[in-house]
Order: structure tokens, then sequence, then C-alpha cells
């Protein structure tokens, strides 16, 4: 017996209802060691899923219109918007026919930067993303998973949307990194050196995100380790190891996303946010995450956060350069239960759903106007 259905039979013998995969996932069974399989080298990728030159140069502008907001020279917002996880590439493709309709609406005060987010940081276990189990069952098909990821990034940008997603496990970059526009380190990743060195050889900016338990210092610390040019243990085009030389990044922010369930948005943290960033002789203006510890993990307080940090921001807060909101087209989020998965709804963090997404993004842009 393989060990997928070892998972599944665990699962279905402890749970009497339908099994979701993180039953499966945390009634895993100590899994029969296999060796090593082999996955496509980045180039392999790249072959089957080209750029063209006009969305190669695309995407370079795009970053550097990021960048302009981010150093203040562009006085526009940058908005990171869309699922918590794209788990379904037909639904992710549906939300971003309807955000490049937005950002079009919106384009002179907003500049709407899609999250095609497909690795997650589990605080214990679960489902890591559609990288690594693209068909939800726990099987973890990374090689199908890396083709879908990096298909569903290229289709979002063929879209004109700029796409934003967190770079979790660093030997992935190489397979995605061509298509992003922005790009996190997580509050669970901030503070090792290896996503640090990671940054450091983006051209993409970087946001950073304070700690889950709510430091600060530690992404302040990150913007300046990867401001640095380092050597570090890479993989190459062919998918060989490598040592990579990197040529230090300055175009990294913070992302305040509260902690310990502690929002960190308001006036005074704002303020006390900038005052360290400025002190450690970094870029003042920031991301706030309306998510997260910032909405209390309740959704619902995503447009509380967001209305906030205009009204900040309309008090004369400049440092306040962009947000981040978790959207999908419905609202909420719902077990991963395979076979009974409603189309558009999160299967991680709860979502705000376009309705809503709609409204707050035109208000928040007739607000800036
Ligand atoms: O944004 C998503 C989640 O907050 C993050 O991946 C952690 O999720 P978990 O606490 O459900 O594992
Ligand atoms: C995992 C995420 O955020 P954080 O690192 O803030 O938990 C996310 O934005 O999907």
């Amino acid at each position: 017996m393989n060990a997928t259905a070892t998972i599944l039979k665990t699962a279905t013998a402890t749970a009497p209802q339908t099994p979701t995969v993180s039953d499966a996932v945390t009634a895993r069974q100590p899994a029969t060691p296999t060796g090593p399989q082999a996955l496509p080298a980045p180039s392999a990728l790249h072959a089957e899923y080209p750029l063209s030159r006009a969305l190669g140069d695309g995407i370079a502008s795009q970053r550097s219109t990021v960048k302009r907001i981010l150093s203040g020279e562009d006085s526009r917002l940058l908005l990171v918007v869309g699922p918590c996880s794209a788990h379904d590439p037909r639904a992710v493709r549906e939300y971003a026919e309807r955000l490049a309709r937005l950002a079009d609406d919106v384009a002179e005060q907003i500049l709407p930067v899609m999250r095609v987010y497909v690795e997650k940081p589990r605080t214990t276990v679960g489902w890591k993303g559609l990288a690594y189990d693209p068909d939800l069952d726990g099987r973890g098909d990374i090689a199908r998973g890396l083709a879908l990821s990096r298909e569903l990034m290229r289709d979002v940008a063929e879209c004109g949307l700029p796409v934003a997603t967190e770079l979790l496990q660093p030997m992935l970059a190489p397979y995605l990194e061509d298509l992003l526009s922005w790009v996190a380190i997580g509050a669970r990743t901030t503070e090792s050196q290896l996503h640090r060195e990671l940054a450091s050889g983006l051209d993409a900016a970087v946001g950073f995100k304070n700690a889950t338990h709510g430091g600060v210092q530690v992404a302040v610390d990150a913007m300046g380790a990867a401001a640095h040019p380092h050597q570090r243990f890479a993989m190459d085009a062919a998918g060989r190891p490598a040592v990579a030389q990197t040529p230090g990044n300055p175009h990294t922010h913070l992302v305040l996303r509260g902690g310990s369930g502690e929002p960190n948005y308001r006036a005074d943290h704002v303020r006390a946010a900038a005052a360290a960033l400025e002190s450690a002789g970094q870029n003042p203006r920031l991301m706030v995450d309306c998510s997260h510890a910032n909405a209390r993990k309740d959704h619902r307080r995503q447009s509380e956060v967001m209305l906030d940090v205009l009204a900040q921001r309309e008090a004369g807060n400049l440092n306040l350069a962009a947000l981040m909101l978790e959207s999908f087209l419905h609202e909420g989020k719902q077990p991963l239960t395979p076979g009974a998965l409603r189309h558009g709804v999160s299967i991680t963090d709860a979502c705000i759903g376009w309705e809503t997404t709609e409204r707050l993004v035109k208000t928040a842009a007739e607000r800036l106007a």
C-alpha cells in the first residue's frame, strides 16, 4: 500500500465523517521513507511556460512602479489583494479577471497587485499550498504543483496584474521569481537568515512581516540584512546546487500584520514602527496587512482596518504606502473536504468576498482622489 492510501485509510478509520485533508495530515502515520524523487529543473519549467518579451517588459515596469510607490515617488496606494491561498486555479483566474477590471477603474489612485499564494506557512500542520499539494489530497505532487503554479501566475500576469506571493521554500524561487512584482517574507520566516538572503537576491520589492508575536524589530533587522550582498546556497537554472552572489535588495519594507491576536495598525503603532525604521536608517514607508492578527482573524474586520488606515493617510501620514487584503470570490472559508468544496471560497484563512472587496477598493479610490 502506498503512503496516500495509508493516509486516507487512517483518516477514514479515525473520523466518522468525511475526512478532510487536514484530518489526513494530522492523522498521518510515520510514512515509509522513499528515496527523493526528481523534480524538473527551473529551466524546464521556464521552457514549458515561457514569458513573452512583452510580458517580461510589463513585469519589469510593474516592479519599478511598486518600488516607486514604496519610495514615495509615486503617491498612489499599493494594494496587495487576493485569496489567502490559490487552491483552485479556475477560481483564481476568475478573480483575476474581475480584479483586472477593477484595477483599471481605480488606476489613478491605487495599484492593485494580486495575491497568488501557492505556498502556505502553517502554524503546525495543514495543507501547504498549490505548489505542494495541487490535488488537495495529501499526495503532495510537487512537480505538478510547480507547473500549475507557474502557469497560473503567468495567466494572472497576462491579465495585466502584477503578481504577489509569499516565498517560503527558497528552492522554489527560481521556478517562479521572474513572474513576481512583489514578494512577502512571512511572519514565521522574517527572522530566518535563509529568507533574508533570498530577499537580497530578488529584483522585486520585498515586504517583511512583523513576527507572529508582534515583534517589529525582526523585520527591521531583516531589511538591513536583505540590503546586504550575500553568498548563498542556491539552485541554478539547470537544477544544480550552486553558490549565488546576491547584490542586496534596497527595495524592502515592513508589513504590520498584528501579533498574538492583537492589532498593530493604529496611529500610535504606525508612528512607533516608522520611528524604529528611521532609527535603523530604513525606509519608514510601510504596508498594513488588514487581515491576520490585525483583524483578530475575523475577515469581516478587514474593512475596519482599511478604513482606519485610510483615515490616517488623510490625516497626513504618508508612511502608510500600502495595504493588504485577503479576499476571494466568496466570503469566509471552508474545510478542505474532498469532493465537497464550494467554488471561490478559501480553504485557509477566511476572506472577504468580491462585492465587499470591490466596494472597499472603490471607496478607497474616492477617498484618495
Ligand atoms: O495566512 C494564512 C495563515 O494565517 C497561515 O498560513 C497560518 O495558518 P494556520 O495557523 O492555519 O496554520
Ligand atoms: C501567511 C500569511 O501571513 P502571515 O505571515 O502574516 O501569517 C499570509 O499573508 O498569507
